[in-house]
């Protein structure tokens, strides 16, 4: 049995100020701060132990990263970062507040967009000053590989390769793992590791840095998965990541 633990990054200063942030590179807020080093307190008082992490290339997963593995006093541990970790792209939305844009549009509208599987929000144009596109980090890409929106089925089809070829065999040779990354990238990999149909993922968020343990089989098959410390607070955690689309 090998065990897979998902951490999603802290309060970023954006989730503060309840704006869409995708691609954008915001840090966490002294809150999201004491969250990554709760999560690696709660990991150090549990016995968990890593011998690899991964992250994407936007700071507020890094530095949860930093300070949960700080927690643990494992921050000589190997780190691969990837762009295919990061947040799903929100596209045109990036930077509006999400309960203006319900507001405007509906909270219909902002829930289609924020959670449905195969539909984008607008996309940014190329030469938008919000994209990433001359963004030094995204040198090795494509300017095309470089998205203007996506889908979670968009971040589905570029984390899923990732796990497949990299974080897959590094667990199937036995190194233990740890992942923060972002609400979307991890609902992207659950998605594909519970198997969960395109409109039940609507359902699903992932609150800020809470530990989510899977157990998988040596097929890497989840034999069951579930928050560290409280699963009441984690619940409660979740409901309030879903209502920050309403007006
Ligand atoms: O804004 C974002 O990038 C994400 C995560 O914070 O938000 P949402 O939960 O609306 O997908």
């Amino acid at each position: 049995m090998h065990k897979l633990v998902l951490i999603r990054h802290g309060e970023s200063t954006w989730n503060l100020e309840n704006r869409f942030t995708g691609w954008t590179d915001v840090d966490l807020t002294p809150t999201g701060v004491s969250q990554a080093m709760s999560a690696g307190k709660l990991l150090k008082a549990e016995g968990y132990e890593f011998d690899l992490a991964y992250t994407s290339v936007l700071k507020r997963a890094i530095h949860t990263l930093w300070y949960a593995l700080d927690e643990m006093d494992r921050t000589w541990l190997p780190v691969v970062k990837s762009w295919r970790l990061n947040e799903r792209h929100y596209g045109g939305l990036q930077g509006l507040n999400k309960a203006d844009m319900a507001k405007q549009y509906g909270d219909e509208q902002v829930l289609v967009w924020r959670r449905s599987y195969d539909t984008p929000p607008p996309a940014l144009e190329p030469t938008d000053p919000r994209s990433e596109r001359g963004d030094r980090r995204y040198a090795g890409l494509a300017p095309e590989q470089i998205p203007l929106t996506e889908c979670l089925k968009d971040t589905v089809a570029r984390v899923i390769p990732f796990w497949n070829d990299t974080i897959a065999p590094s667990i199937r040779s036995g190194q233990r793992v740890v992942i923060a990354a972002h609400g979307n990238s991890i609902r992207a990999l659950v998605k594909y590791l519970d198997g969960i149909a395109d409109d039940a993922i609507v359902g699903v968020n992932i609150p800020n840095g809470i530990p989510l343990v899977y157990e998988l089989d040596d097929d890497l098959k989840p034999i069951r998965h579930y928050y560290l410390g409280d699963a009441e607070a984690a619940a409660k955690a979740a409901a309030a990541v879903a209502s920050q689309g309403k007006a």
